[in-house]
């Protein structure tokens, strides 16, 4: 089967990135979310990300042009129901996916093949909601989408050997790397990223560093190319808190226990980048941090 057609829900960062290497790779992309703010900012951000990859010559202002004209955003869910493939990359939460899908099953076609860019909810419990648990699976991104090499595949207990292979395809297509992961709380990256990141919160809880101290160490001691806390706040610290409690649920291990600092964050609203406040303040010049 051959997939022409991807429909992104969901225009947040992940979202507007899926949609970037979409039509830059020659799929007809509709993206919709809720507001249209969101989705006026989702087409603001792909024209400049796609304008920087212009200027340092990585594609031409035609690549450019053209991957904008594929891009349709709407409102309307119902617009996603041409679409061969769709990449659900709303918010993490687990009723929130249930209902995108619940809304948009009636309008798809019988071939079009569901998946989700969740990066810890259970595929195979998402699955099992919808009319097609074997033309399902997830279709994970790494952030930032248009510089991630790594897209995780995770099958759920039903999914078909067609379904899969045919998201392989896409992944080559969009000149990326794919990672086969079995579907268990948070997959693989997450599972080993995530507590790590939750482990720097809780060094900041502890009082052994502070925000600044915590990434130098780890830039400058292990290479990382970010420290954790700017990274928790480039992810969206209500995206980490959200797969602290998929690990700690559904591991049912104390290990996986999130910091009280970070659900303190995400209380605040201070979700890091995305609302210019996480552990550090981004709403000046130069980020401060808050510890
Ligand atoms: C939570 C989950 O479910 C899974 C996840 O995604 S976990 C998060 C995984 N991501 C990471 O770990 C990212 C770690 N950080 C990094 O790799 C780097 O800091 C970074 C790539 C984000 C930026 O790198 P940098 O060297 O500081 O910045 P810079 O030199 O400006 O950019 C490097 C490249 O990225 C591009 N870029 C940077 N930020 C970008 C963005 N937000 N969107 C698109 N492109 C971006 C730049 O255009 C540049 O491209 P070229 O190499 O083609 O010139
Ligand atoms: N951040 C990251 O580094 C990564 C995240 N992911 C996963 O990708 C998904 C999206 O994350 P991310 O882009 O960071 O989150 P964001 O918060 O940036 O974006 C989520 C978007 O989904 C919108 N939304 C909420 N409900 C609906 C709905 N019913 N229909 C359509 N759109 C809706 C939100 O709108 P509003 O703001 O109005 O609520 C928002 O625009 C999550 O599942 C996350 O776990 C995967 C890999 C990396």
């Amino acid at each position: 089967m051959e997939i022409s057609k991807i429909g992104v829900v969901g225009a947040g960062q992940m979202g507007n990135g899926i949609a970037h290497v979409a039509a830059l790779a020659g799929y007809d992309v509709r993206i919709t979310d809720v507001s249209q703010d969101a989705l006026d900012a989702a087409m603001t951000l792909i024209n400049r990300n796609l304008e920087r990859q212009v200027t340092r010559e990585t594609i031409s202002a035609e690549d450019k042009s053209a991957a904008m004209g594929r891009i349709a955003p709407t409102l309307t869910l119902a617009d996603l129901g041409e679409c061969d493939l769709v990449i659900e990359a709303a918010t993490e939460r687990e009723t929130v996916k249930q209902a995108i899908f619940e809304d948009l099953i009636p309008h798809l076609q019988p071939h079009t093949i569901l998946t989700t860019n969740t990066s810890s909810i259970s595929i195979t419990r998402l699955a099992s909601r919808t009319d097609r648990p074997e033309k399902f699976m997830g279709f994970h991104f790494m952030n930032p989408v248009p510089v991630m090499q790594l897209v995780e595949l995770i099958r759920g207990i039903a999914t078909d050997r067609q379904t899969y292979d045919a998201c392989l395809k896409v992944v080559q297509r969009l000149g990326k790397t794919a990672a086969s992961a079995e579907d268990f709380p948070a997959f693989i990256v997450n599972r080993i990223l995530m507590p790590m990141i939750n482990e720097a919160v809780y060094t900041l809880y502890e009082g052994v560093g502070n925000v600044e101290s915590i990434d130098q160490s780890m830039k400058l001691g292990a290479n990382h190319p970010m420290g954790p806390l700017e990274l928790a706040d480039f992810i969206g610290l209500d995206t980490c808190l959200a797969i602290m409690n998929v690990l700690h649920d559904g591991l049912a291990d104390t290990k996986y226990r999130p910091c009280p600092l970070l659900t303190k964050y995400v209380e605040a609203g201070w979700l890091g980048r995305k609302t210019r406040r996480g552990f550090y303040d981004y709403r000046g010049e130069t980020p401060v941090p808050t510890r």
